[in-house]
């Protein structure tokens, strides 16, 4: 029997992964498998920040593997305010699931980076063995060395303990869950939060920033199958970029645009032109050792991951996400 503990089980990714496991064939690559129990676990559940609480939450469920995503998450806004909480808590928490896991001799745990962690002043694109070759772009630099911690922290517990830790680092994601808080979510569920209130209200629909950082977005049902892949397929402790191709990234200004066409909102963006709100002008991260693994795999076209996050948010926003961070 396998027991699969999910920290961050009732966030953006964590739900998607229990979508996936839910609505995928049974026993097909990234459905459920006999013998596996999953457990996605809350802050309710346990403030990882604690170890105590940690420790009883690993001791309750006896967990043999752990997809840790468990973390304090926000947008560049909530990065740039909250640096030295976005460091302690990610700390504690990141701390605290390894150590834990170690002494409970979990069998395997992939944490979660970002594409965020990687040095601010790198030749593009992104790929695996960059992570720790420079310092982190300034917004966000109090997560990122929290996050790239995790790496170090994983080859030390290889080395030491000779454990299968493991990391992944996705792009920015998006899809049904996310956090649609204005100020502190990230730039897709904010903007289709925004777009909802202009249409609803006739206010203007107002962008950060000048629209022309590009970023690569992928579905949070699309990250959830690979996380399902790197747990059942993938045992090295280096960690594997999972991202849509290093080509797709789109600018700030088309995800806005691809928002107003999916609400009809005939107003259009205003973008507020403001420099410093841009945060980092690109950061294409490669895909190729992802795919160079898992073999084929099916994206879902941008705009259709788009629509189903729009529906989503439509149909459940009486208890969707829209105020701050998730803590
Ligand atoms: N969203 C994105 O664009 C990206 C996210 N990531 C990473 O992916 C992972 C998942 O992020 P995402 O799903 O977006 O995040 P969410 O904010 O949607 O969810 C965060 C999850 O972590 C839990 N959590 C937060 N603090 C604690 C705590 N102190 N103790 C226990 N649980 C806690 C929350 O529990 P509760 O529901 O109780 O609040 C929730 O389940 C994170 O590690 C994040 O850093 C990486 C790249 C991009
Ligand atoms: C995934 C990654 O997420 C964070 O970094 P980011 O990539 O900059 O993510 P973002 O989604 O917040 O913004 C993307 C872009 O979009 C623009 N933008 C316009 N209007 C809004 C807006 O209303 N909200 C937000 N958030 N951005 C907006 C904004 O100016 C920026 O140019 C990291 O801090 C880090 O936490 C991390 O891991």
């Amino acid at each position: 029997m396998s027991v699969i503990l999910v920290t961050g089980g009732t966030g953006l990714v964590g739900k998607a992964i229990e979508y996936v496991i839910q609505n995928e064939p049974e026993g097909s690559r990234f459905g459920r498998r006999p013998g596996e129990k999953w457990i996605f676990a809350s802050s309710r559940d346990a403030d990882l920040r604690d170890a105590k609480q940690t420790l009883d939450l690993f001791e309750k469920h006896k967990p043999t593997h752990v997809i840790h995503l468990a973390a304090l998450v926000g947008g560049l806004f909530a990065n740039r305010e909250r640096k030295a909480t976005f460091l302690r808590d990610n700390s504690l928490i990141n701390d605290n699931v390894l150590h834990t896991a170690r002494i409970t001799k979990t069998q395997k745990v992939i944490s979660c980076l970002s594409t965020c962690v990687f040095p601010a002043k790198i030749d593009y694109p992104l790929t695996e063995e960059k992570v720790h070759l420079g310092p982190p772009h300034d917004s966000n630099f109090g997560y990122a060395y929290a996050k790239r911690m995790v790496d170090v922290q994983n080859h030390a517990y290889k080395e030491e303990f000779g454990c299968n830790f493991t990391s992944a680092i996705p792009t920015n994601v998006f899809g049904p869950h996310d956090n649609f808080d204005l100020k502190h979510a990230h730039v897709i569920p904010a903007l289709i939060h925004k777009c909802y209130l202009a249409q609803k209200n006739g206010t203007p629909f107002k962008v950060m920033g000048d629209g022309s950082p590009l970023r690569q977005f992928i579905y949070s049902r699309d990250l959830a199958k690979l996380f399902i892949w790197q747990l059942r397929e993938y045992d090295h402790v280096e960690p594997v970029i999972l991202s849509v191709d290093e080509h797709d990234e789109i600018s700030i200004r088309d995800v806005a645009n691809s928002i107003v066409r999916a609400f009809k909102f005939d107003a259009g963006a205003q973008f507020e032109n403001e420099l410093n709100d841009n945060g980092q002008d690109r950061k294409p991260a490669s895909n190729a050792k992802l795919l160079g693994l898992i073999g084929e795999f099916q994206f879902t076209p941008f705009e259709q991951a788009l629509d189903e996050t729009i529906s989503w948010f439509l149909d459940n926003y009486a208890n969707a996400r829209i105020g701050q961070t998730s803590h």
